[in-house]
């Protein structure tokens, strides 16, 4: 990567190609005759240690304000922008996840305007040359792709709070500077529901390539919702955007309303006004910010302080080299090693809740520990054994699979008892539960030992033992079991079970009681 010489001529793509849209508007039961166009710009958060232009740590929300910016940062005179490496590469790996085009020339410019968070007056984005164009999402449910207008480099704000009782604003500066990465999708959604998955699809896959938290609620995610409403065949109407939605759902519920103040207007003979939006969750109704008129001149300008940068194509391949499996990859891979979609989608689930290094080392998600675990052992078998057994015990002991004690070792090794006839399944869950409790480090072998859980040769003459003493202690039963009500075997397999300590395996204990019971 270079970075050098002063910025050139501006280029920029003509609005009107991406208001075309491509995809066909879907009749919607909901608002019927009326077809609905949506196009969402999203602002995500880089993860990286340091900001943007300055050598200051990013922050989350757990510092005190003010203690995460430099010079820099709050404008001083005399500081220059010095551009973060990190942060261009995170932006390249959401490019490439997303099949964009990484441009080989990008430079940055100035967003004027004046808010008492913004220190030096603008923020530096990339109007005119952004990082990446041209690329695509595919939607998670349905077949539907969404295309990407473009994902462009910028400056976050600082904050500002305001105190109602002593009705003085403060400013917090830990955020001012932190990299962002706006991702624009032209307008290919028709649905509420397909925004939903959009935003969804996109998180996880910022996530799955360590370039983002993509964390609606604390802001690490922010979507503005671009919506217009059309009659079929008739152009794209006019769009309004609405900002500041903290949640996937407040987001589908305030295009829905959006959509329907839009139709009223319509069908009273009036026209919709460009503007931008806000949105009362109480209220569940969109309000205004400001229109079109009042929309702020930023008098955009190439930042005499970066000169533009300069990718070359080994930098680029070097980082589509090192990509990680992205979420559809993973997914198609699962379902292959004979996983159900249900299985499938519960293990990618949990995994999107896995925690990625600064360094871009992957966290041991769920989808990483079933690979550890799976490893030279049957998948669906395994798959059970975590979404059954692992995920069970740890949701009644209120942890999340993070707080998860039991390594993919010791799991690995639980299984390989039980398919091995070492241990009764009754024994492995005993185990996982043992270890999960006692936050054990020992081997489920050594363990199965000094609990006394191996199965021995005596053990299945045990067997016909305890059945026979739970058949004695249950005459009714067992004579309900000879004249057919195989219902009730259940409940004297349960009596030999625990009469055996867990020791015992249920199966074989079903068919011993059923033998002695239909010899006899
Ligand atoms: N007719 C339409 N209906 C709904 N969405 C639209 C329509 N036309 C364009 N859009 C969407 O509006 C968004 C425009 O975003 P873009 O960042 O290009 O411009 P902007 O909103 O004017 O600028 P800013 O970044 O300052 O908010 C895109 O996501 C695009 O898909
Ligand atoms: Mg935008
Ligand atoms: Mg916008």
């Amino acid at each position: 990567m270079r970075h050098i010489g002063r910025c050139l001529l501006p280029v920029r793509r003509s609005f009107s190609q991406y208001t075309n849209a491509a995809r066909a508007v879907k009749e919607d039961p909901r608002w019927p005759g009326w077809g609905v166009v949506i196009g969402i710009e999203v602002h995500a958060q880089i993860k990286s240690r340091r900001k943007l232009f300055s050598s200051a740590n990013t922050s989350d929300l757990t510092e005190h304000p003010n203690t995460r910016f430099v010079p820099y940062d709050a404008a001083f005179p005399g500081t220059l922008p010095n551009l973060n490496p990190r942060c261009v590469e995170l932006g390249i790996r959401t490019a490439l996840a997303l099949e964009c085009q990484v441009q080989p020339r990008s430079t940055f410019d100035r967003k004027h305007y004046f808010y008492p968070d913004l220190p030096s007056g603008y923020q530096i984005t990339q109007h005119y040359a952004p990082l990446a164009t041209d690329g695509s999402l595919q939607l998670s449910q349905g077949d539907a792709k969404v295309r990407i207008k473009q994902i462009q480099l910028e400056q976050d704000t600082g904050k500002t709070m305001f105190d109602p009782r002593r009705r003085v604003s403060s400013i917090d500066l830990n955020r001012a500077g932190t990299g962002l990465m706006e991702i624009v999708s032209e307008p290919d959604l028709r649905s509420p529901e397909e925004a939903g998955d959009y935003v969804r699809t996109l998180q996880a896959l910022l996530r799955s390539v360590g370039s983002s938290d993509g964390n609606m609620e604390q802001g690490s995610f922010r979507c503005d919702v671009n919506v217009s409403v059309n009659r079929p065949d008739a152009p794209a109407g006019t769009r309004c955007e609405i900002k500041n939605l903290n949640s996937v759902k407040f987001m589908m519920v305030a295009i829905t309303c959006e959509v329907f103040r839009q139709i009223e207007l319509l069908e009273k003979g009036l026209s919709v006004p460009q503007e931008t939006r806000g949105f009362d969750e109480a209220k569940a109704e969109t309000f205004s910010l400001r229109s079109k008129e009042d929309a702020p001149d930023y008098r955009y300008m190439p930042d005499p302080n970066l000169p533009p940068l300069l990718l070359d194509q080994t930098y680029i391949r070097d980082i589509r080299k090192s990509m990680p499996e992205l979420p559809p990859e993973t997914r198609s891979r699962l379902l292959a090693q004979g996983l159900s979609e249900r299985d499938a989608d519960v293990l990618m689930a949990i995994d999107m809740g896995r925690e990625v290094g600064y360094d871009g080392s992957l966290g041991h998600g769920a989808v990483a520990y079933f690979d550890t675990v799976a490893r030279g052992r049957d998948s669906k078998i395994v798959v059970n054994w975590i979404t059954h057994e692992l995920l069970g015990q740890l949701t009644s002991r209120k942890e999340t699979f993070k707080e998860n004690k039991l390594s993919a070792e010791q799991l690995g090794e639980i299984i390989d008892l039980v398919q091995g006839k070492k241990i009764t399944g009754t024994s492995g869950r005993s185990l996982l539960r043992h270890v999960l409790a006692h936050n054990s480090s020992e081997s489920p072998t050594k363990l199965a030992e000094q609990m006394s859980l191996l199965v021995s040769e005596s053990d299945s003459t045990s067997l016909r033992t305890w059945c026979k003493q739970i058949i004695a202690e249950m005459p009714e039963e067992s004579q309900a079991i000879r004249n057919g009500h195989l219902n009730v075997v259940n409940k004297m397999v349960g009596r030999v079970m625990k009469l055996s300590k867990g020791r015992a395996d249920a199966k074989a204990v079903r068919t011993t009681l059923e033998t002695l019971l239909a010899t006899k």
